[in-house]
């Protein structure tokens, strides 16, 4: 014992003392999240909850979800950036494609529609056309009532006049007047501070939700919101990766755990804090897919929407639905409705099929209107919804 030098006693309390500075980093977190809000530079691990929503936590203590993004603090290069396609005028860029893919509705009916006198059996194929695209049976019975009508009242025959008709009922289906609006701007607390409008992208595996929260904090950023992505879809493994990957390509900061299967309210949670105590303007929420069927994955659902509710209510709650599913959307659509409430569709892989009729059915037997579509797999291919365009589309 005496043999030990002093000098090394020294050296090691001070070694000692060193590692519990870096421990305290690690541990207080409660502590380092009491900081004001914006004051220095951002937090670059979320902390846990603030201890007013335990009932809805995990039991397990989970690790804190960490952020990643050039808001981490990083001495690392940044790549360079990439600016983001503006909104307006997508829609328009990408009705050619939409034109190719739903050319069977449109063409077809048009070619029935030409013809010289129309037959009971012209009448018929385009029952047909239009339940085939997934219009339903209420709406196609009105569209063509209110066309017989029409063509026969006004005895239109020359095929430019027949197809403005068809384009009025058709538009006239997938109303116009609904409020396509998406709603960015979050509420405000009591004392007027604005809080971040959250939005939770929910729907069944596979629908393209983790690509189109990836476009949509695209479109956010191309109009100057400033954006947190949450990757609450801890089930798939590579699911965090995908939307950290589109989110660095903008800029965007993302909250994940570094544990597959942790709680994903947990992760929704912190990125709505982060988005709050940051004074951002939209916190996007990435779920893992689930079937409506199973029970215990819409409860975990409804968790996540009740857990973030506790620091931001939901400003939104995107239903994605594949347009190529047809009919099996509107099933999905209303349980997702009852459990998550939803308050808009996004149908995606619009460009890859001539169902698109789906739009009518959702949104009237919903009452939820259809607010973006994708058409492609591109990082800009989402455009907002417009019945017009849309309609213009499927007409080519
Ligand atoms: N053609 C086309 N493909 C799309 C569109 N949107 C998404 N996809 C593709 O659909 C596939 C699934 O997309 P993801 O975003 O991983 O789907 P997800 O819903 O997050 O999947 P889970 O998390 O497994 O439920 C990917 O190959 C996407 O590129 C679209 O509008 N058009």
């Amino acid at each position: 014992m005496n043999d030990i030098p002093w000098i090394e006693i020294i050296v090691g309390l001070v070694v000692a003392a060193g590692g519990g500075a870096s421990l305290a980093y690690l541990l207080p977190r409660a502590r380092r999240r009491s900081r004001t809000p914006g004051e220095g530079g951002p937090d670059t691990r979320a902390g846990s909850g603030t201890g007013t929503i335990e009932a809805e936590r995990p039991e397990v203590e989970e690790a804190a979800p960490e952020v990643t993004g050039p808001a981490s603090g990083t001495l690392v290069a940044e790549p360079e950036l990439e600016r983001p396609e503006p909104v307006a005028g997508r829609m328009v860029r990408l009705r050619d494609r939409l034109a190719r893919s739903g050319s069977p509705l449109g063409a077809r009916l048009l070619a029935v529609l030409s013809r010289d006198s129309l037959t009971e059996d012209d009448w018929d194929e385009m029952e047909e056309l239009l339940l085939l695209a997934d219009v339903g049976a209420g709406p196609t019975a009105d569209l063509l009532g209110a066309l017989r009508t029409r063509v026969r009242v006004l005895g239109v025959g020359e095929p430019a006049a027949v197809r403005t008709l068809l384009r009025e009922e058709l538009v006239k289906l997938v109303d116009p007047a609904l409020d396509r609006s998406l709603r960015t701007t979050g509420p405000t607390t009591d004392d007027g501070t604005p809080l971040p409008a959250v939005m939770l992208v929910v729907g069944v595996n596979g629908t393209g939700k983790t690509t189109t929260v990836g476009k949509l904090a695209r479109v956010l950023v191309a109009e100057g919101r400033s954006v947190v992505l949450g990757a609450a879809d801890t089930f798939r493994a590579a699911a965090a990766d995908q939307l950290q990957t589109w989110g660095a390509r903008v800029g965007v900061p993302t909250v994940r755990s570094d544990r597959d299967g942790a709680d994903p309210a947990s992760v929704a949670f912190e990125a709505v804090t982060r988005g709050r105590d940051e004074k951002v303007d939209v916190v996007l929420v990435d779920t893992a897919g689930r079937l409506q069927n199973k029970a215990g994955l819409m409860d975990e659902l409804g968790k996540i929407v009740r857990v973030s509710s506790k620091v931001v209510a939901p400003s939104e709650v995107l239903l994605v639905l594949d347009a190529t599913t047809g009919q099996n959307g509107l099933t999905q659509a209303r349980v997702f409705g009852e459990v998550a409430g939803v308050t808009g569709i996004v149908l995606t892989k619009l460009d890859g099929t001539a169902k698109g009729g789906i739009v009518v059915q959702v949104q009237r037997e919903l009452g939820v209107p259809v607010k973006l579509v994708g058409l492609g797999e591109g990082p800009d291919d989402l455009a907002p919804f417009d019945a017009e365009q849309f309609v213009d589309g499927i007409l080519g």
